[in-house]
């Protein structure tokens, strides 16, 4: 999967309805994007949801308004937004008054990523996805068949850089092992509660693996890019796939073991599942072996022959080398905007300035070098501050 493409705008419209820079107090305050034969109606009644923006499509062509599925966490109410139409299907909501790390949000209505849920649930689809300041690393996603020792690995890289790596916790309909934590390990759910969770696309993929359902909520990995961490999913070569056709823009990592003997000597020597499930996870990893050294999904193999030998290629891969652990943290931050201030557009920039006594600062956004975006968040927002 290559880069992104960059969202650099398209057009900007200050007037009414369409990408209109809407300034109230009023406790209604909604704002109307006009993209093609579709007004999009952002914000609403507060009293009704107190959560997060409403979201309504208003077709013209039909005369009827609905409410789409909407994707991702999505921002918290205000009391005024501006919005912005910028290519590919995006909308830049910008807040006001809005607290540090909530201010600049996109709302993709035609973007890959909603193009392809809506084909998938059947449904009208819109996705939120948070803009960040600067670029954090790529998350990885790492698999192997069962027993190859991901687990271990992930655990030596998160206990030497706590820091910088956190770990997508899954939901998963296998019962817990005696140490694992609800929340921690997984997200132990039942069958029928995470069906109609994927049916609601709150899954960035999922998976049947080993006669149990598994999977990766947009959530799970928005709690780790949001902490600032480079975010890491232990999941199965099926998952993989899912992962990679989707806009997720990861790097891709195989665990493979130095044997099958080997494979079978460590899954019996972790005592964690029954002679059935041992042969069932055996017969898989023969499949998942082949199709992890030859579907291209994966850049990167790894052979756990020697633990010690397997981390150390590991964290050269992920340019770790010589990384001392307490530096490690990702520079990934919200961008704090002044709560009172107007909005206008600058050639490809977007200009905010300061309303009030101290109009003079300004804040330039430069989104040419955009990149992520739902599921997930915006990163690549460059911002200057002219005149503090
Ligand atoms: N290089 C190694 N040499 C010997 N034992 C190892 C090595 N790597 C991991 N192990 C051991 O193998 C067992 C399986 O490892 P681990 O649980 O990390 O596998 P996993 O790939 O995460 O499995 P699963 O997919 O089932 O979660 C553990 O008991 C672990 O201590
Ligand atoms: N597709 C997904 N696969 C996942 C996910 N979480 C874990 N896994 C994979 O399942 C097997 C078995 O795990 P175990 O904990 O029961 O031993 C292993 O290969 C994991 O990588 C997920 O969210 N999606």
């Amino acid at each position: 999967m290559g880069e992104a493409p960059a969202f650099l705008v398209d057009h900007l419209e200050n007037g009414h309805s369409s990408g209109v820079d809407v300034n109230s107090e009023s406790k209604n305050t909604e704002i109307s994007v006009d993209i093609g034969d579709r007004t999009f109606v952002i914000g609403g009644n507060h009293e009704r949801n107190n959560f997060s923006i409403e979201v309504q499509i208003h077709d013209k062509k039909s005369n009827n308004r609905f409410s789409p599925i909407v994707l991702g966490t999505g921002p918290k109410p205000s009391k005024s937004y501006s919005a912005f139409v910028l290519k590919q299907g995006r909308i830049l909501v910008i807040k006001k008054g809005s607290p540090f790390n909530d201010s600049i949000w996109f709302l993709e209505v035609d973007s890959p990523y909603v193009r392809e849920q809506r084909k998938l649930l059947g449904k009208e689809v819109v996705a939120w996805s948070k803009g960040v300041k600067g670029n954090a690393e790529k998350p990885i996603v790492i698999s192997g068949p069962s027993g190859v020792g991901k687990g271990t690995l992930i655990s030596m890289l998160m206990k030497e850089f706590p820091s910088m790596f956190g770990f997508s916790v899954s939901h998963t309909t296998r019962s817990p092992r005696s140490m694992e934590r609800n929340g921690v390990h997984y997200h132990f759910a039942d069958k029928s509660v995470m069906e109609k969770e994927i049916k609601d696309g709150k899954f960035l993929e999922f998976a049947s693996v080993h006669g149990n359902l598994y999977g990766t909520s947009i959530e799970s990995v928005e709690v780790v890019t949001d902490s600032g961490k480079r975010c890491i999913l232990d999941i199965d070569v099926q998952g993989a796939r899912s992962v990679r056709a989707s806009s997720l823009d990861a790097i891709f990592i195989f665990v493979c073991p130095p044997s099958m003997k080997e494979l079978e000597n460590r899954l019996r020597a972790r005592g964690t599942e029954t002679e059935e499930q041992i042969q069932k996870r055996l017969r898989n990893a023969e499949a998942e072996i082949k199709e992890g050294q030859s579907s291209g999904i994966f850049g990167l193999i790894l052979y756990n022959d020697n633990l010690e030998e397997c981390y150390k290629k590991l964290k050269t891969l992920l340019g770790l080398d010589g990384v001392a652990p307490v530096n490690g943290v990702v520079e990934i931050q919200g961008i704090d905007l002044p709560n009172e201030h107007r909005v206008s557009k600058m050639e490809e920039k977007i200009i905010v300035q300061e309303a009030g006594e101290a109009q003079r600062n300004k804040f330039v956004l430069d989104l040419s070098s955009l990149n992520g975006g739902a599921p997930g968040r915006t990163r690549g927002i460059l911002v200057d501050a002219i005149g503090l």
